[in-house]
């Protein structure tokens, strides 16, 4: 189901403009198009796919709202990222292993004209370090695991962003056991029950 311009600004805590709204529109047609040929989100989420996938994606801007550079880790489809990518018009790196959903990413970026935007088709391990200023990855791995992904790609300041659903506390009490850092779980405004993990400055521990 669409929603207006005014309440996707609600729903995700962002001011959207109308040229926002339009490129988020486009990216909703061809996500949906997309659909019908590789399993990029689950075909029951589609009719609520403005709050599901486009707001859940663009309230993670809200928790990093200075960064310059951002790095989707699995991507998928491209969320959050692309929805990032529109809304701030900074650096993003999009990440896959799957070189069909890249394809998709890159057929994305140019329909959009998104050139701030790159899609590299690799595991994390294998992309060249780099820091970035937010780094987010939704639906792809543990805490533990996503904090291990991140460190070549951290810098002091970076702050990482990561829904979590309702398992936020859980998998940030796990992950505390080997990493310390500051840890904040932030209710998700798209989804009461879910949280979303917003930690800085993270090292492993005795580091
Ligand atoms: C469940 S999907 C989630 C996709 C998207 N983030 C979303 O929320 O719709 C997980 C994605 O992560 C990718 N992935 C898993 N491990 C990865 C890794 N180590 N490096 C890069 N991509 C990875 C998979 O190929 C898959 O596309």
């Amino acid at each position: 189901m669409t929603v207006s311009r005014e309440t996707l600004s609600e729903l995700s805590g962002v001011d959207v403009s109308r040229e926002t709204f339009a490129q988020l529109q486009i990216f909703v047609d061809l996500l949906i198009a997309e659909s019908e040929r590789q399993n990029l989100i689950a075909k029951t989420s589609i009719p609520d796919i403005w709050t599901r996938h486009i707001a859940d994606s663009l309230q993670l801007v809200t928790h990093a709202p200075q960064a310059r550079s951002w790095l989707d880790i699995g991507s998928g489809a491209g969320l959050p990222g692309i929805p990032i990518a529109i809304l701030t018009n900074v650096f993003v790196l999009l990440v896959d292993t799957r070189r069909l959903r890249t394809t998709f990413l890159e057929a994305v970026a140019k329909k959009l004209v998104l050139d701030q935007v790159s899609v590299a088709t690799a595991s994390i391990a294998n992309v060249a370090a780099r820091p970035f200023d937010a780094i987010t990855a939704r639906a792809v791995a543990s805490l533990d695991r996503l904090l291990d992904m991140t460190q070549p790609f951290s810098h002091p300041g970076t702050i990482l962003v990561f829904p979590k659903g309702k398992s936020a506390a859980e998998e940030v009490a796990t992950a505390q056991r080997t990493w310390q850092g500051r840890f904040d779980i932030v209710p998700s405004r798209t989804d009461a029950s879910a949280g979303i993990v917003v930690a800085r400055d993270v090292r492993r521990r005795g580091k």
